[in-house]
């Protein structure tokens, strides 16, 4: 098992007033030392409380080839989409449906292989990468419900991951999960050159400072098995994504939620769509024009649902701060500048936070 110390692994920041009234794990983990994924404010886990109200809503989408020709209505479209949303919808890119096929269908091959295994692959200290199981907190919070891999993006680090799921190697799996992210890739960045062009910035200036090698930049591969609970039971806790942009592919079966004016709303899968939304380093370099918006799954109670998230940061050095074209008299800065790295130790040190996850600790308070 990673030999983890303080919850030292935790790629997306969380939040959030989930769930009323947490209840006791039903699915305790074989033990409680792993790596976190997530960062959550609230101690939920198993059976969701009845209370809470959701709807389904259809989220904008978004044409990425009319954005690609900097059409000026689709950029603003984009833009209201992402300040009302957070989230959004993304069709007309490049990446063909047999590859999404083919991520799943590799996902399903690692997540198949023995416990054994698959725990081999379990983050090491100090890394958010590698497999990562139900498991609980030391002190008894549920902190990873379902099964999710973190492949980093650097391609060295994750041939030797794969490696360790398979030591022979798997041409197939390395070959298709090079070929997604090669294709995703360009989704990513036409998308932050977009919202940049939007707000009226440089283009490129949400983009250069991405890493690969940083240590929240990474495909994530989750699976959430059928619920054989007769209550609705929940597949990943609520939180919010650390990355500048999170691009989703999720397959067919229901099950993601965002939160949206005190409210649940379900988001049902469309074939062949991107969901993208704002991670929590775009809300602040944006001065919380955009909102990285809390998010979470529901296991579905017939059918096994799986998603592959490629997310990115930048890379530790970076200072993120809000951009001072974004910052007037009306709109002061809402946040004291911070490097990546302070952003992401603050997120493996406070695991159990309340509040609008990690953000609110950068935040300028101006009471
Ligand atoms: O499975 C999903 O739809 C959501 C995954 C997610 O939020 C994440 O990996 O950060
Ligand atoms: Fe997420």
């Amino acid at each position: 098992m990673a030999p983890n110390g303080p919850a030292n692994g935790l790629s997306d920041a969380s939040s959030s007033f989930l769930l009323h009234h947490p209840s006791t794990p039903t699915d305790p983990s074989p033990s409680h030392d792993y790596q976190q994924h997530h960062t959550h404010m609230d101690s939920s886990h198993g059976p969701v409380a009845q209370d809470q109200i959701l709807t389904h809503a259809e989220l904008p989408v978004i044409d990425l080839k009319l954005l690609s020709h900097a059409d000026e209505a689709e950029i603003q479209k984009l833009l209201m989409a992402v300040k009302e949303w957070g989230f959004f919808q993304v069709a007309n890119h490049d990446v063909p449906c047999k590859l999404f096929s083919e991520i799943e269908e590799q996902a399903s091959h690692v997540f198949a292989l023995p416990f054994e295994a698959k725990t081999r692959a379990e983050p090491a200290a100090g890394s958010f990468h590698g497999y990562l199981t139900k498991s609980l907190g030391e002190d008894g919070k549920m902190l990873q419900l379902s099964e999710a891999l973190r492949l980093p993006l650097n391609p060295q680090h994750r041939s030797d991951m794969i490696m360790k799921f398979w030591p022979e190697g798997n041409e197939a799996f390395s070959f298709v999960v090079e070929e997604y992210i090669a294709a995703v890739e360009p989704v990513l960045l036409q998308l932050l050159r977009s919202l940049a062009l939007g707000l009226g910035l440089d283009p490129l200036q949400f983009t250069h400072n991405l890493s690969n090698d940083a240590n929240f930049s990474a495909l994530r591969m989750n699976i959430y098995t059928a619920s054989s609970q007769p209550s609705p039971t929940l597949g990943l806790v609520a939180h919010s994504d650390a990355s500048l942009l999170t691009i989703l592919h999720q397959s067919c079966v229901d099950g993601l939620q965002i939160r949206k004016d005190d409210k649940w709303i379900a988001i049902t899968p469309q074939v062949g769509f991107f969901v993208v939304n704002v991670g929590d380093m775009l809300q602040v370099m944006s001065n919380d024009i955009f909102p990285s918006v809390v998010h979470r799954v529901i296991k579905n109670n017939n059918k096994c649902r799986s998603s592959v998230a490629y997310l990115k940061v930048p890379h530790p050095q970076f200072i993120v701060r809000p951009m001072p074209q974004l910052v007037s008299h009306q709109q002061p800065s809402q946040y004291s500048p911070f490097t990546a790295e302070e952003y992401y130790t603050s997120m493996s040190t406070h695991r159990l936070i309340d509040g609008k996850s990690n953000l609110d600790r950068f935040r300028i308070s101006r009471t």
